[in-house]
């Protein structure tokens, strides 16, 4: 039997049939996406000839061991692709990422871009979004203030809050690439994740949250029974 590895990387080797050369690409973080950026090395090795700009300082540090040249979105505004993993999607490709704190780039990234293809494997794929604590990164100033508004914007919706500061494997508070914080909330199911995510948004403290609305065009599934392909 397939582990959650082996799918992860079908999922990822499937999206790469999608890379074309003279693509501009954007180049996911994550364990899944890093088994498109190892398949990716090898197609470029063998001559492909594309662009990448990476979701986080990890996307990008392996994407340079694997030979991928890399641009930002300073010198390459506009991209053909993003293919990015997700904590949690569901039918109507609305997404939970951010469990690898990458989020504020990946969804910067996924919006400068015409398409983006998630890959997942099967577990992924949810009815209702909301079992995986959404991450939403913080600026340090005003912390306190900014979790008490994102407690009080949750409640009049109705969902219930459980809000917690990430730590990092070093047992000291996550910093991400943009040297922001994470909080991660568990809502519970989240029924209408765009009111959610325009209420995050709009308070100020939140530089960004991990609800992706709108922006996958595309997901490619892999469970032990076959990959599945969804699109919007
Ligand atoms: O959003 C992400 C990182 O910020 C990842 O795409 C998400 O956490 C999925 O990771 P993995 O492929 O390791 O399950």
């Amino acid at each position: 039997m397939a582990s959650s590895d082996d799918l992860k990387k079908q999922a990822a080797l499937a999206a790469l049939e999608h890379v074309r050369p003279g693509m501009r690409l954007g180049i996911g973080t994550g364990s899944t996406a890093e088994h498109f950026v190892r398949g990716l090395g090898e197609r470029v090795r063998g001559g492909l000839d594309i662009i990448g700009v990476p979701t986080s300082e990890r996307t990008a540090a392996l994407a340079r061991a694997e030979g991928i040249t890399l641009t930002t979105l300073d010198e390459t505004p506009h991209l053909d692709l993003t293919v990015d993993g997700a904590d949690e999607l569901d039918h109507a490709l609305r997404l939970i990422k951010g469990g690898g704190g990458a989020l504020l780039r990946e969804k910067i990234v996924a919006a400068a871009s015409d398409r983006m293809i998630v890959i997942a494997d099967g577990t992924k794929l949810v009815d209702t979004l909301g079992a995986f604590p959404l991450p939403i990164e913080v600026n340090h100033f005003g912390l306190g203030a900014t979790v008490l508004a994102i407690a009080a914007a949750a409640t009049r919706l109705g969902l219930p809050p459980k809000l917690a500061r990430r730590q990092g494997a070093d047992g000291k508070p996550f910093v991400t690439d943009g040297g922001h914080a994470i909080i991660d909330a568990s809502f519970g199911l989240i029924q209408e994740p765009e009111a959610l995510s325009l209420a995050l948004a709009a308070i100020p403290g939140v530089v960004e949250h991990g609800l992706f609305i709108g922006l996958a065009t595309a997901a490619v599934i892999a469970r032990p029974e076959g990959l599945l392909w969804l699109s919007a």
